[in-house]
């Protein structure tokens, strides 16, 4: 049966990237993405907004929603401090396995922790099955039209508390018009406009980040 794309990305990334150095697998799946196959990774140009969102945050326990391929857990897990971890939620068997895989390559599989279901099943297990108190950071790169509903989940299951940051993905590219107009107009949220172009393509994207005022 002939193999997927994301197979493709992570054979390349274990016969290319050095183990257990996360910097070589991102630069690796990067080289891949932009050179062969494009993939919705969010990428070196928007991974260094993740970076530095990350290093003001510096959080002990973050979210993520959207694993795919493991590029961003591995991008968010290699600057995470001792002891600190990253929950990241798939509902894609294939994407879990994938990434999976990525994440132990890279040597950061201490750091993460990959819960297999739909966001809107896992965000209601986090306090009492998973031992989270509140969440420091949380990394939006699921489906779009998902971004609302969770957001209003996370507030509603108390996993938010005042200065809790969200980042999110592709406010341009697909797009998640529903969510600008949702947490634009929410008073409870501080916003931040981070304009930058979609992964390997000179086109617009942009990211957003909405600190919770509590
Ligand atoms: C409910 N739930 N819970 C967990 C969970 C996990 C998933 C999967 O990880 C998954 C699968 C398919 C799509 C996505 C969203 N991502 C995108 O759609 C995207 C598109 C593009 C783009 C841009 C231009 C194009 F021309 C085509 C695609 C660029 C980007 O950066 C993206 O993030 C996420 C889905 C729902 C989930
Ligand atoms: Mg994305």
């Amino acid at each position: 049966m002939n193999q997927s794309k994301e197979q493709r990305i992570l054979n390349f990334v274990l016969q290319n990237a050095v183990r257990g150095d996360p910097c070589s697998v991102l630069d690796t799946i990067d080289k891949y993405c932009s050179q062969k196959e494009w993939a919705m990774n969010v990428g070196d140009e928007k991974g260094l907004i993740l970076d530095k969102t990350l290093e003001e945050v510096n959080p002990s326990v973050a979210l993520e929603l959207g694993t795919y391929c493991g590029y961003s857990a591995v991008r968010i897990a290699r600057l995470l401090k001792p002891g600190a971890r990253l929950l990241t939620v798939e509902f894609n068997p294939e994407f879990a396995a994938i990434a999976k895989q990525m994440i132990e390559f890279a040597g950061v599989q201490d750091k993460v922790k990959l819960l297999e279901g739909p966001s809107e099943e896992i965000i209601p297990q986090l306090k009492k099955k998973y031992e989270v108190g509140t969440l420091d950071f949380v990394f939006l790169d699921h489906w779009k039209d998902r971004y609302t509903p969770d957001t209003i989940l996370l507030q509603e299951c108390n996993l938010l508390k005042k200065g809790s940051v969200l980042l999110a993905d592709n406010i341009i590219v697909p797009g998640a018009p529903e969510f600008i107009n949702y947490i634009r107009n929410n008073p409870r949220f501080q916003c931040t406009n981070y304009p930058s172009h979609l992964e390997y393509m000179k086109v617009v994207d942009a990211m957003e980040k909405a600190v919770f005022l509590g």
